[in-house]
């Protein structure tokens, strides 16, 4: 193990009894010396996983593969069948909603209680009281049991008390769109000053672009197994393989834009499609020959910076086949005097080759890390061409003739 280590897994399992009908659980607990009536199943299986301080490791895998399991394994909310684990630093977690805050305590209370659980002292969590409560937005609810709290107060105070707790290990299931609108992104920027301050991350996410966008390093779960472990770009674009060959689709998209009735956000405010001249949500285009052109209109409120903007061509099957963004191609549009940004994609003769495909905006923050919103399916695309080229793009190629031999 290096010196530098923050999470070692050392062949950790996890297994679940699992009763068929409830009378089961007594009969197991009365004649289970003669009879078994309990199936065992393993949430996870013999993982091991060395992790060193400083790293972003992302956990991706199917509904059900173990992720959170696995994670709360990792946090000490569940222990283990069988293996070790052992955690090297302050571990603060956003598990499942409120995990560990008393329902019957004031938000104020579970501050104390939380972050006295973290392992801070009364003075420590004294000095940063103020700083959490400011983050989490809540003040005013602040002296209320949480049970009286929105799903969403609890996740900002969850949070808020979880990022203030300077932890070294912060550990995050599906969370990272945390919270609504201005306090996803407040919390999203939160998690990057972590990133860049050092700090080791775990998250798990069916969001690839975020597992790609942030991690260093990725843990593909299958059946509470690890199947892969390595860099993102090849493992995530197995995983999509994986994903797409088997029938049952997931959901593979990062958060639905959830604004959270915040006005005073980024939106995107219109996206219209026209091939060849020709206007509409569904176009009739011709391979290698049409030009594509998408005219985006979005909202870009002065107090942040201009976001960015995305496009994705995804086939039949789900699959992106490609994508384009104006941050990635250093392409900027001004903000007009109404806040609002107006840019056009041109897809010259565009290559797609004869199919269905489906067309998804995504608007981006400053450095196309946060999501605020998506629009998914707002166009479509049926692609012909009259020749027999295969596949789903032609790609530009040529052919090099060898030298002929003339006979004399
Ligand atoms: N308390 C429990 N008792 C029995 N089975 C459980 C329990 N908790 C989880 N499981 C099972 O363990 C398996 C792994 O669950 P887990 O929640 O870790 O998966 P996951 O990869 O996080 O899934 P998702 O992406 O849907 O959140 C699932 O089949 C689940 O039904």
């Amino acid at each position: 193990m290096s010196s530098n280590w923050a999470l070692s897994l050392q062949q950790v399992s996890k297994c679940y009894h699992l009763f068929e009908r409830p009378q089961d659980r007594l009969k197991q607990f009365l004649f289970g010396r003669w009879k078994r009536y309990e199936k065992s199943f393993w949430a996870v299986q013999d993982v091991t996983i060395n992790v060193d301080h400083g790293e972003v490791i992302g956990i991706i895998g199917r509904n059900g593969a173990g992720k959170s399991t696995l994670l709360q394994l990792i946090c000490g909310t569940l222990t283990p069948t069988s293996g070790t684990v052992a955690v090297n630093g302050r571990v603060a977690a956003l598990l499942e909603l409120g995990a560990g805050f008393n329902p019957d305590f004031t938000g104020k209370e579970n501050i104390f209680l939380n972050a006295a659980i973290l392992g801070l002292s009364q003075k420590e969590i004294e000095e940063r009281y103020e700083e959490i409560v400011e983050f989490s937005g809540i003040r005013e609810f602040i002296d209320q049991p949480v049970k009286t709290y929105s799903s969403g107060m609890y996740v900002r105070l969850a949070f808020s008390v979880a990022i203030n707790v300077d932890p070294d290990i912060l550990i995050i299931d599906e969370a990272l769109s945390v919270g609504d609108g201005i306090f996803a992104r407040k919390s999203f920027d939160k998690i990057m000053a972590m990133k860049e301050a050092g700090k080791t991350i775990l998250f798990c996410s069916h969001s690839m672009y975020q597992i790609e966008s942030i991690c260093n390093r990725v843990i593909w779960l299958e059946k509470g197994r690890v199947r892969e472990i390595g860099p993102p770009p090849p493992i995530v674009s197995r995983y999509e393989i994986s994903l797409a060959s088997s029938k049952e689709s997931e959901p593979q998209s990062l958060h639905t834009g959830n604004h959270g009735g915040d006005t005073d956000l980024p939106r995107i405010r219109s996206i219209i499609l026209s091939a060849d001249g020709i206007q509409g949500r569904e176009l009739a285009v011709r391979s290698r020959k049409s030009n594509l052109l998408i005219e985006m209109t979005y909202d870009a409120p002065s107090h942040l910076p201009t976001p960015t903007i995305a496009i994705g061509i995804t086939s039949s099957d789900g699959r992106t086949v490609c994508s384009a963004g104006n941050l990635n191609d250093q392409v900027f549009s001004p903000r007009d005097e109404d806040g609002k940004v107006r840019i056009k994609l041109e897809f010259p003769a565009i290559p797609l080759l004869k199919g269905e495909y489906t067309i998804s905006a995504f608007l981006l923050c400053e450095r196309g890390l946060h999501i605020y919103e998506q629009a998914l399916d707002v166009g479509k695309l049926y692609v012909s061409q009259h020749d027999l080229e295969q596949g789903l793009v032609s790609i530009p190629h040529r052919w090099i003739k060898t030298l002929e031999t003339v006979e004399s």
